[in-house]
């Protein structure tokens, strides 16, 4: 794994026309920490994510990778340090599980064909998949769709991972393989930023959780402060309407 970088949003406004969807968020995500993402739908988690590869650019405020903005740096350079994984899947359906992953693997790293298939197996042995290089997407359940589409994203080497409701499209019982996989991620150091409504995941995982209102991350702390000993009232309605 390349080495993790630490992540800041310092006063991130965002707004889509007349529509401010973020309005001074702040987050610092230590070096190999993970910090979960809660809150209401539409409370803005997703837009957040997406201003931090550069998918969307603040109107105002800074995004930073280990204290250096990024908000001037090539995107597509940006996007291979800060790997992203999406609610569906996004893996191209007519090509095998392998060529989903050595793609990127050869066009962006410029690595040959062995090197990159080599690489991509050991990323699919990592997610417990390396017995379905040659299958298609559409022959794995969903749950082994994501693993893929994490594997993908792991190889290339990114500095940082963000998850954007990674479990949401999965039946239950699939959900349970992903969540271990983001686990295992954690503990071998990567900065994580996970939007999840999976709050055993949040309480157990996380070494932060942010509560997302209303655009701002109204409240952060250690998953024990902010689960059993909420401040805000309004986190507080929001655990008791989802725990
Ligand atoms: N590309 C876009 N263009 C216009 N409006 C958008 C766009 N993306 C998001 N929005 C709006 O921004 C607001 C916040 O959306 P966002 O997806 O960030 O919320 P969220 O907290 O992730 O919600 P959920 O939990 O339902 O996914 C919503 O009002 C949404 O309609």
């Amino acid at each position: 794994m390349s080495t993790s970088v630490s992540l800041s949003l310092r006063d991130v406004h965002l707004a889509f026309g007349r529509n401010q969807v973020l309005r001074g968020v702040d987050l610092d995500v230590a070096r190999g920490a993970t910090a979960c993402v809660i809150g209401p739908s539409g409370s803005g988690k997703s837009t957040l994510l997406r201003t931090v590869n550069r998918l969307l650019e603040p109107d105002r405020g800074d995004v930073l990778l280990d204290g250096r903005s990024v908000l001037g740096d090539d995107p597509d350079a940006l996007r291979q340090r800060v790997g992203m994984v999406f609610q569906q899947f996004n893996l191209f359906p007519h090509m095998s599980v392998l060529r989903n992953i050595t793609l990127a693997l050869r066009r962006i790293r410029k690595l040959g064909e062995d090197e990159a298939v080599a690489v991509a197996r050991t990323h699919l042995d990592r997610v417990g998949l390396a017995a379905k290089a040659d299958a298609r997407p559409a022959h794995l359940s969903g749950g082994q769709q994501q693993r893929v589409a994490i594997a993908r994203a792991l190889a290339m080497q990114p500095q940082v991972m963000l998850f954007d409701e990674a479990t949401s499209a999965l039946d239950p019982e699939l959900v349970k393989g992903v969540l271990a996989v983001l686990a295992d991620l954690s503990a071998q150091g990567m900065t994580m930023v996970v939007v999840t409504h999976e709050m055993g995941f949040a309480r157990e995982v996380a070494d932060q959780v942010a509560f997302m209102d209303a655009g701002v991350v109204l409240e952060a702390g250690e998953p024990g402060a902010v689960f059993e000993a909420a401040r805000h009232p309004r986190l507080r309605r929001f655990l008791s309407q989802v725990l």
